[in-house]
């Protein structure tokens, strides 16, 4: 039975501009990324949200809006990767780089899709537009998407 491990995935919005990472070392390396991981056992995954983006962004941030989940299968490896990906324009703090993340603010027009993981030019339309989504992907390696389920999700 596959293990399902949680992870958290915040993206930062300020009005027209998106605030993404670059990821400076360990999984995800060399790629623009939203700020996120890990949720620990001890802490709830909104919990995590605003602890990894701490971490990761200096930001503080107080509220989320759930933007949607996706679910990453890596063949040969046992563990399903659990994404809950959050969004807000509501933070506090200037962007500072952290041992993880360079971060950058991008305009929406030129989010740099071709130096970031291949599944985020497809559930980013849903985050951009406000819709939820709930996806799977099952990846060979780091770059190719085997296959893939995508679709609109109200998870209330
Ligand atoms: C590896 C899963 C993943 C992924 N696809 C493969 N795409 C994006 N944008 N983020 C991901 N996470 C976000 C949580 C922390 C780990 C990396």
């Amino acid at each position: 039975m596959a293990k399902i491990k949680l992870y958290t995935l915040a993206l930062i919005r300020n009005d027209g501009n998106i605030l993404l990472g670059m990821k400076k070392r360990g999984f995800g390396v060399g790629r623009w990324n939203g700020f996120g991981g890990k949720v620990h056992s001890d802490e709830t995954i909104l919990e995590a949200a605003k602890r990894e983006l701490l971490e990761e962004s200096g930001l503080t941030v107080n509220e989320f809006q759930e933007a949607g989940i996706l679910k990453f299968e890596f063949l040969g490896e046992p563990e399903i990767m659990e994404v809950h990906v959050f969004t807000t324009n509501k933070y506090e703090g200037t962007p500072t780089e952290s041992e993880e993340m360079q971060p950058k603010w991008f305009p929406i027009s030129e989010v740099p899709f071709n130096d970031m993981w291949p599944d985020d030019i497809l559930w980013f339309p849903f985050l951009l537009k406000g819709q939820k989504f709930s996806g799977y992907f099952k990846f060979k390696g780091h770059s190719e998407i085997l296959d893939y389920t995508l679709e609109p999700a109200c998870s209330d």
